[in-house]
């Protein structure tokens, strides 16, 4: 066996699907050219799947369905984890790093409510946690979270950061393409986790930004710290009625370094749909494509694009984490540990201040604007913009708010929703990338 220095880091690969196939693919293809980058030589130890059966591709005597004992075994150095889900995969990492074993994990469920735990592990061995591939994809932004920004002030972190969604919204955009059948699509590339409803529904979104805001803002904050709300509500007229107005729909994430009049600071994470201007940066990123904004007192506003989802991409991140913890391994040294000493609360939603984009259907009468403006005064919310339009009997009236806490813009549709001059509320969506 040839080595880099008689250096060989031993690989234990938990998981060969979707992402699992490509790292095995590339690990192969291009070992010679890791090994000279790592300065060791990256080597497949075992493979554990499911089904070993199902896999005559992989060399048998690689492959496995004992997890625990492979994770534990004396000639694994690291264990890249691409199953995904929580138990028993939370379990096997803890066995690993408990082990020696430095960890490369996909899984942003698991660290996004079980990374203390892992990172405690991590130190108690000495050994080394990465995650890359967690949050968007391919895109190199925990990285440069984690140590390109380490000495910079964040106060901003704000995206697209599931592909899945990113791919059914902009078809529905584009093409006016049906809601099921564009996942169904999605599935089939390989951009949605197992059970597609964790796309839909955000909480793959609400786990990358719960990852987010703990790196940008050295803060511990969990997926059930994050307010979410998927698409799953969102209708071809709702797409429909922004692209009239010149906007469209995204899923974004949103993490935000909150200052109170008083000068307290407290972090605010959200997932939900938001309406933008056709215009802005956000709206242009289609398919599986992610990108995320980071501003940041002195670096100012960074962006980071590429693609977020499937196989080959997601790979890249996972093996840029593993030349990492192989250099590290090589001179005996280790990557960032956690970082969560600014131990800032966590904003509920209902003070975070948003805009509200508001559709209804109103009689066509003298006094109706009066009502509507007086529901939205009645809960201190400044009106940004007022369009109406009239048609027959009825009118068409769209109403942008400034900023205004988001608790106070609910209460305000659910009062405007009872006025006898308001025959229906066709759309609410929150509104980002505008003038206040
Ligand atoms: N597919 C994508 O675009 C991305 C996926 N990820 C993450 O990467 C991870 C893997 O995702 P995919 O490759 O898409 O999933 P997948 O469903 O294609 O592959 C999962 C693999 O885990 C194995 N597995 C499942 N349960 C097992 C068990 N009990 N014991 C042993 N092996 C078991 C399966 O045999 C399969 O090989 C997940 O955490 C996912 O969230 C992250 C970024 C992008
Ligand atoms: N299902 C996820 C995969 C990457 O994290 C997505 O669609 O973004
Ligand atoms: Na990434």
């Amino acid at each position: 066996m040839s080595t880099v220095d008689g250096r060989v880091i031993r690989v234990a690969l938990l998981g060969c699907g979707t992402v699992g196939g490509e790292v095995v693919r590339l690990l192969t293809e291009q070992a010679d050219e890791l090994a000279a980058r790592a300065g060791a030589r990256v080597e497949l130890a075992g493979i554990a799947v499911r089904r070993p059966d199902k896999h005559p591709e992989l060399p048998p005597e690689l492959v496995t369905s004992d997890v625990t004992k492979l994770v534990t075994s004396g000639e694994v150095d690291v264990v890249v984890e691409l199953v995904g889900g929580i138990e028993p995969v939370r379990q096997w990492l803890l066995d690993a790093l408990k082990a020696g074993k430095s960890v490369v994990t996909a899984n942003k469920a698991l660290m996004a409510e079980h990374s203390a735990e892992l990172f405690e592990a991590a130190d108690a061995s000495g050994v080394d946690l990465y995650f890359e591939a967690a949050v968007a994809g391919a895109i190199p932004l925990l990285r440069p979270l984690r140590e390109s920004l380490a000495g910079d002030r964040i106060t901003r972190v704000m995206g697209i950061v599931n592909g899945t969604t990113n791919f059914i919204l902009s078809a529905m955009d584009s093409t006016g393409a049906g809601y099921a059948e564009t996942l169904e699509e999605a599935s089939r590339l390989g951009y949605a986790e197992a059970d597609p409803t964790a796309d839909v529904d955000g909480y793959d979104a609400a786990s990358k930004a719960a990852i987010l805001a703990s790196l940008a803002f050295h803060t511990r904050v969990t997926a059930s710290d994050v307010h979410r709300e998927g698409i799953a509500d969102v209708t071809a007229s709702d797409l429909a009625a922004a692209k009239v107005l010149g906007r469209t729909v995204k899923l974004l994430a949103i993490c935000e370094r909150v200052t109170s009049d008083d000068g307290t600071e407290s972090v605010s994470a959200r997932v939900h749909p938001v309406m933008i201007p056709r215009d802005h940066q956000l709206a242009g990123v289609g398919g599986a494509y992610n990108a995320v904004y980071v501003e940041a007192d002195a670096a100012g506003e960074l962006m980071f694009y590429g693609q977020g989802a499937g196989g080959a991409p997601t790979a890249s991140a996972v093996l840029g984490d593993l030349v990492a913890v192989a250099r590290n391994r090589v001179v005996g040294g280790r990557g960032p540990r956690e970082s969560a000493h600014a131990a800032l609360p966590v904003r509920p939603m209902g003070q975070t201040p948003t805009r509200y984009h508001v559709s209804l259907d109103v009689a066509d009468r003298a006094g109706v604007l009066a009502q509507v403006a007086q529901a939205f005064a009645g809960h201190g919310v400044s009106i940004a913009a007022v369009r109406q339009r009239d048609a027959n009997d009825t009118a068409s009236l769209v109403v942008v708010t400034h900023l205004a806490p988001d608790a106070a813009l609910r209460s305000t549709v659910d009062d405007i929703a009872e006025l006898d001059v308001v025959n229906q509320v066709v759309s609410v969506m929150r509104v980002e990338g505008e003038d206040q």
